[in-house]
């Protein structure tokens, strides 16, 4: 389990935003997309809020809907994923001296036709939030399903900004800084399902 960590702290490291493949495996991508559907006809999803207004319905800016995952009510795959997060954050801890000291994540499942406009995760409400990480939960997932993922890489003095387009395919990580890397959430062509969250200072 340590390679995938590596790759991701050192993409973070050189390129300002880390990969990895197998995060999780094919198994656990059904078995945790499974369950976000059993916890979605159970009603439990709401429409997500971009942070500072209260959760109004913000379908201009983000169309997904989210439900928070907690460590009384997990089921046994949410709780190996959570397991495998705090491994992960571990080793941050052990390598970078971050200071790590809390995780928030949530299931987000973006409905045909959604997207989530430009923006920065680090809200006006929370600034404990150092790294954002996103896990997908797509199998199969095809080019022409849509919904991938933008980072725009800021450029140097002479350099324009870099738009990097990472796909969301099932299993595969990505990690960043949260105050510094503006991202979207392209249209979706097909539903996009991921738990997204985040690894925070105490
Ligand atoms: O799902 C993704 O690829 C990114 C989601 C995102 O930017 C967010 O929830 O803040
Ligand atoms: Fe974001």
């Amino acid at each position: 389990m340590i390679i995938p960590f590596e790759t991701i702290i050192n993409g973070i490291l050189t390129d300002g935003y880390g990969v990895a493949d197998n995060f999780i495996t094919p198994d656990e991508v059904a078995a945790l997309a499974d369950q976000l559907h059993q916890r979605l006809s159970a009603g439990k999803f709401k429409a997500a809020g971009t942070g500072n207004e209260q959760v109004s319905v913000e379908n201009a800016v983000r169309g997904d809907e989210i439900m928070w995952l907690d460590d009384a009510t997990a089921t046994p795959v949410e709780k190996a994923f959570l397991l495998r997060i705090s491994e992960f954050v571990s080793y941050i801890n052990q390598t970078c001296y971050l200071g790590l000291r809390d995780v928030e994540f949530h299931y987000a499942r973006y409905p045909t036709g959604t997207f989530y406009k430009r923006h920065l995760d680090q809200f006006r409400n929370d600034s404990r939030r150092k790294l954002s990480v996103i896990c997908y939960l797509n199998t199969d997932w095809q080019e022409e399903d849509g919904g991938q993922l933008a980072l725009y890489l800021p450029g140097a003095v002479v350099d324009p900004e870099r738009q990097i387009i990472i796909s969301p395919i099932g299993g595969r990580l990505v990690c960043f800084e949260s105050s510094l890397l503006p991202h979207e959430v392209l249209p979706a062509i097909h539903e996009r399902l991921s738990i997204t969250g985040w690894l925070k200072t105490g």
